[in-house]
């Protein structure tokens, strides 16, 4: 539809043109002849004709312009559609790689305004190249020797514009990690999460320092560019305008001796004109386009990305309920990118209804233990194995929804409390009664009842009628989110408490099976008081488990261990001394 409407704009455009040249050899003969009311008649018929045809020109314009936004729009929300469709399903490793990470940042800034830009470059484009083409034809028609003048109006300009397209996207790539930083330090800056130590440690001064290094550099490479840029288009653009008025002398000439009409001169003048800026028009829509397809090029190459983490070609159903349990056999990792394992020769088992946990210094591995269990990473070595088969023949959706997990770095959604509980199962109605079951598991019920609108407040202050809760209430949604699921099988709990106080912590795990409804579960904690009434307790350290067992087996053997135990109930000992 639009493409019609574009050619239609075209063709009226020119037809314009042309009946304001007939219109002056008209009035041109008008002016040798006599003057009588019937000889005047055919030029009021070309100012009748030429204001109609004006008149649609100008509406079919409009109408082009609608369709070409509309398109836009469309496009635009596609594309959208298609990077979130993407970007939601590839792998945890994608966003922990800093090339991967590029992908979807170029992506992301390509996809929201670059198709839009397609769109009407192209439309643009070839309405420009259709009138272009028509007004060269009647270029020729007057004298074909101002063909080749109109080839040095555009042709130079293009290929400066082109050369410049190219240099300006290379060095945008280049520039990448720089304008990251940049808006990072911006983020920085402007965020609330940071403001509290921004002003505390007085750090105000020293980021505004640091980001006005950056821009200042990025500004100064930038107008270097655009500089020499703009130099050599002036020397192209001198050019121009001298073939311009040489070609105009020579006509002005050739008129003078009869060669043309004075229809002619003005015909020359009017396309010359028209024939240069939108040559130059042209020149800016191809410049356009050729960036656009740079940039498109980034935003393709971050829609082909697919996850390694996948279905298999044909997936086992999933037991129900599951029988043995799950089993780690000799399973190693290391994160893409990095030689140091971060797990080694891990052989773990967990059954359904056991209390397993996992304690360990900082960075032994127990976060990238839960990582591979819930299919986030798959092992570098070894395999795990749920009721004895690879987890890696599972559907990967219908294996994950057998947890139920919260991670130590949980999500605050800005949304009402509800919703925060729902998230943990999304296929569940809004008004279920399951919501405020796991509030209650998780002993936020009490404090959700007392926000301005109970279970509908808005857990943010982005919002008017939002309130913002505390870190220690924010875990306990974090927990009802976890106790949302009814049909998994394992709980994760990372650090389920680290928020909490000891009272909460203490009433948490005094009725734990009951509140998971003995269900299995994995929990780390650095607490040791919390993780003794597990069934089994591996100790980690430095991506090894290096003992396991009850915790009276582990106090007895005297080991890691009873030390870390002993040390933390010494210090409770102390203070209560
Ligand atoms: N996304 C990642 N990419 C690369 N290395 C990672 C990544 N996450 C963790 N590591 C590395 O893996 C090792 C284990 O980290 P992990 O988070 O599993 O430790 P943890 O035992 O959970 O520590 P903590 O008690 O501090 O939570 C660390 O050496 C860490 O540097």
């Amino acid at each position: 539809m639009s493409t019609l409407f574009m050619v239609m704009e075209a063709c009226l455009g020119l037809a314009v043109l042309y009946l304001l040249k007939q219109l002056v050899d008209v009035v041109t003969q008008l002016l040798g002849d006599a003057a009588s009311p019937d000889s005047f008649a055919p030029v009021l018929w070309y100012v009748a004709l030429t204001g109609v045809t004006t008149l649609a020109f100008i509406a079919v314009r409009a109408l082009s312009n609608l369709a070409k936004e509309i398109q836009a729009l469309l496009v635009a929300d596609h594309i959208d559609q298609e990077i979130h469709a993407r970007a939601v399903a590839a792998d945890l490793a994608f966003y922990e790689s800093p090339r991967y990470f590029d992908t979807l940042e170029r992506a992301r800034e390509a996809g929201s305004h670059r198709p839009v830009q397609v769109v009407s470059n192209l439309m643009m484009l070839v309405r420009n190249g259709i009138m272009l083409a028509a007004i060269a034809g009647l270029i020729v028609s007057l004298n074909w020797l101002l063909l080749p003048i109109l080839a040095i109006a555009i042709v130079p300009a293009l290929l400066v514009r082109l050369h410049f397209t190219r240099h300006l996207y290379d060095w945008q790539l280049r520039r990448t990690q720089m304008e990251r930083r940049a808006g990072y330090l911006d983020w920085l800056m402007t965020s609330n999460h940071h403001a509290k130590e921004l002003r505390l440690y007085q750090l105000g001064d020293h980021l505004r320092s640091s980001y006005g290094r950056l821009r200042s550099q990025i500004r100064r490479e930038r107008v270097d560019i655009t500089q020499r840029r703009t130099r050599i288009e002036v020397a192209v653009g001198a050019v121009a305008t001298t073939a311009f008025f040489g070609a105009l002398a020579y006509l002005a000439w050739q008129t003078a001796e009869g060669y043309n009409s004075v229809g002619d001169l003005v015909l020359f003048l009017l396309i010359f004109q028209r024939a240069q800026s939108m040559g130059q028009d042209l020149v800016h829509q191809l410049s356009n386009l050729y960036e656009d397809h740079l940039f498109m090029g980034l935003l393709l190459e971050f829609l082909a990305v697919r996850p390694v983490i996948s279905d298999p070609a044909q997936p086992v159903p999933i037991p129900e309920p599951m029988r043995e349990g799950i089993r780690f056999h000799d399973v190693s990792f290391h994160y893409p990118g990095c030689t140091a394992p971060a797990l080694r020769h891990i052989d773990l088992s967990i059954a359904p209804g056991q209390i397993v946990a996992l304690v360990g210094t900082n960075g032994s591995g127990k976060t990238s233990l839960i990582k591979l269990l819930c299919r986030l990473y798959d092992p570098t070595a070894g395999k795990i194995t749920l009721d004895g088969v690879d987890i890696r023949d599972y559907a990967l959706e219908d294996y994950r929804r057998l947890f139920s997990v919260i991670f130590q770095d949980y999500s605050h959604y800005a949304e009402s409390a509800g919703e925060n509980i729902r998230f943990g199962d999304i296929q569940a109605p809004r008004d279920t009664p399951a919501v405020r079951s796991a509030a209650r598991k998780a002993d936020a019920d009490g404090f959700i009842q007392g926000l301005s609108a109970g279970y509908d407040t808005p857990l943010t202050r982005m919002f008017d009628d939002g309130q913002e809760i505390s870190i220690g209430q924010w875990q306990k949604v974090a927990l009802a989110r976890a106790f949302m699921q009814q049909q998994s099988n394992v709980i994760i709990l990372d650090e389920p408490t680290s928020a909490l106080d000891p009272g909460a912590e203490f009433q948490l795990f005094e009725n734990f099976r009951e509140r998971i409804d003995h269900r299995a579960a994995l929990i780390i904690s650095h607490r040791l008081s919390t993780v003794r009434m597990a069934d089994r307790i591996y100790v980690m350290e430095e991506g090894v488990i290096c003992e396991s067992g009850t915790h009276d087996e582990l106090i007895r053997r005297g080991g890691i261990y009873c030390r870390l135990f002993n040390q933390q109930a010494h210090h409770y000992r102390e203070v209560g001394a």
